[in-house]
């Protein structure tokens, strides 16, 4: 079995450990590339799983996932790079940095792939979207597809698109929850009870959610099917138009994008 090293074990590196191990690859194949020693120890513990500094991992695996933020990917690839020999994979999970500022960084004939994950690869159900850089084969990019598989499903898509979705999957659960404590703090303002409006709301989300999965029908169409004329859907609609929530999504991911673009410049 080929060895995996994670370097970088915050939030989503660790959600990408949990899934490795909770699909069933041996601990003894998996490697985290961590600075913190108290970090280190709390993952040791916790997965059973060899906490290295990051060169021991980059030299030891067949694949080096990239999982620290963007402002630090230039010093761990400098780090890492003398050690990186042809025929390695390296899976890149940073928003905004592109597979050519990689393969600038490190030697010739070392794979990379990009990917964007998102945080719901916690329960198995990630949205990740992977690109090939120039160096990479068909066998690459499957086994960054498998790796990625294991926590949610997997698209393959075209580099100059991972900007806009880094703006939509990527950052998307930020603002499903964003709009999920707005509803509970509205419920609250009802005069609900603060436990009743957090069942209604992640109920009727986790309800919304598998309609529009598990029936196909275009989300236009199910919220007709909710809007009575003259109802109280029509009502909370208008409210919706008026402040101009459908504009303020719009923006809202113009600007993820486009911050997206900027780390790619290392700002
Ligand atoms: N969180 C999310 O929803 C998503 C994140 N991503 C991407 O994943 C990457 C990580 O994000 P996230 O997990 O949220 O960030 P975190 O800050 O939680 O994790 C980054 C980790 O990298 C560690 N780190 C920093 N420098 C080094 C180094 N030199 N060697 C080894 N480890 C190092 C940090 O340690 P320390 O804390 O000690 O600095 C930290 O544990 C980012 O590039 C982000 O763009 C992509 C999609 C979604
Ligand atoms: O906010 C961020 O920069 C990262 C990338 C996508 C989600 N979180």
């Amino acid at each position: 079995m080929s060895q995996t090293a994670i370097i970088g074990a915050g939030v989503m590196g660790e959600t990408l450990l949990s899934g490795l191990v909770r699909a069933g690859r041996r601990v003894d194949d998996l490697m985290v590339g961590e600075k913190r020693s108290e970090r280190a120890r709390e993952l040791e513990e916790r997965y059973g799983v060899a906490v290295v500094p990051n060169v021991e991992a980059a030299a030891a695996a067949d694949t080096v996932m990239l999982v620290v933020k963007p402002q630090d990917m230039a010093d761990v690839l400098a780090e890492v790079a003398p050690v990186l020999r042809p025929g390695q994979l390296l899976v890149s999970l940073a928003a905004g940095i592109t597979t050519g500022f990689i393969e600038q960084r490190v030697p010739e004939g070392v794979a990379v792939v990009r990917v964007m994950p998102n945080t719901p690869a916690l329960v198995d159900e990630g949205m990740a979207a992977v690109s090939p850089g120039s160096h990479c084969s068909e066998a690459d990019l499957a086994e960054a597809e498998s790796l990625m598989g294991s926590v949610g499903r997997v698209v393959r898509i075209p580099e100059r698109q991972q900007d806009a979705v880094t703006a939509i999957s990527g950052s998307g659960p930020a603002y499903i929850f964003f709009v999920v404590e707005s509803m509970i703090e509205a419920g609250v303002h009802l005069g609900l009870p603060r436990a009743t409006a957090s069942d209604l709301v992640i109920q009727t989300l986790v309800g919304s959610a598998k309609m529009l999965r598990e029936t196909g029908t275009h989300p236009t169409v199910l919220r007709e099917q909710v809007t009575s004329p003259a109802g109280t859907t029509a009502s909370a609609l208008r409210e919706l138009e008026i402040h101009r929530v459908r504009a303020a999504f719009l923006a809202a991911m113009e600007a993820a994008r486009d911050r997206s673009r900027a780390l790619a410049e290392g700002s």
